[in-house]
């Protein structure tokens, strides 16, 4: 069953210390990886797992619509990543695409070219470790091309509620997602962020170049950033 909660209730952000608005990204980096690591492993899997029922019950009811209302479809594809560090694992969602034949895509780091590349993937077993130690699709799989209906998952250390978003610094996904602003303002093309509830803080410092994701995927439930609307499995 999925519950439309009001978002003044349980969705909570983990605040800061007072003068957040001064807080630089990079103090922020630093206070976010620390929140995330403070996380023991068990708990980290247990929350994401928990993260991944929601993503599903959010999907079945429709909460991830594309294209115009009433007609909005969900999501023919996802783009997924490998979580790596202590980062939120949506892996769950991926294995229930596979399960239902829904294409999933991952993303390919050219370090060099300062790039990355989304391709086809079938399984996990398909990943091998790229660049950061970050499991990859394989060189030669298929180059995947990101099309409207796809829900992209985008990984980050810090997210607002108004979808601004915090990652590495390496910029790999505002260049990814850069040729695609129209679509993704369009709703078309879907971006959803897995995180820890701790990890959502009251303002991520942004930059024009900075791409908003529509939705932040919690274990304590999926926020809908552009209505506010909270969505729960139970
Ligand atoms: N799971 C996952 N996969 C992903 C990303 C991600 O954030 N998470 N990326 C999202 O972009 C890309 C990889 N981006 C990365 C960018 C920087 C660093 C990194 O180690 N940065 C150094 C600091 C570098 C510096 O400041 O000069 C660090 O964090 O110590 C790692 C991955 C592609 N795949
Ligand atoms: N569309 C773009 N075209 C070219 N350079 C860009 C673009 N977007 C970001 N960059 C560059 O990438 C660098 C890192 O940007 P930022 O700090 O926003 O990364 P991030 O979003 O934290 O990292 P990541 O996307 O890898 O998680 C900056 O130097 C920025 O100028």
């Amino acid at each position: 069953m999925l519950q439309y909660v009001e978002r003044t209730g349980r969705l909570s952000s983990s605040g800061g210390p007072r003068g957040m608005s001064t807080e630089s990204k990079r103090e922020l980096r630093e206070r976010m990886t620390a929140a995330r690591d403070a996380i023991p492993p068990k708990e980290r899997a247990a929350r994401s797992e928990r993260l991944a029922r929601h993503a599903i019950a959010a999907w079945e009811a429709g909460a991830f619509a594309w294209g115009a209302p009433p007609d909005g479809e969900r999501p023919r594809r996802l783009a997924w990543y490998a979580a790596f560090r202590s980062e939120a694992d949506a892996a769950g969602l991926a294995r229930w695409c596979w399960a239902r034949g829904i294409p999933v895509a991952a993303p390919r780091v050219d370090a060099a070219a300062k790039a990355m590349t989304l391709h086809d993937v079938a399984g996990e077993q398909e990943l091998m470790p790229g660049t950061y130690g970050i499991l990859e699709p394989a060189p030669h799989a298929p180059l995947a091309a990101l099309t409207p209906g796809t829900l992209t998952l985008v990984p980050g250390l810090a997210f607002d509620a108004r979808g601004g978003r915090l990652g590495y610094g390496g910029g790999y996904y505002d260049r990814l997602l850069a040729p695609h602003r129209a679509a993704i303002d369009a709703g078309a093309i879907l971006l959803a962020a897995p995180a820890f509830a701790a990890q959502i803080v009251d303002v991520v410092p942004t930059e024009p170049h900075d791409v908003r994701v529509r939705f932040l995927l919690t274990e304590e439930g999926i926020i809908d950033c552009k209505t506010g609307g909270a969505y729960q499995w139970s």
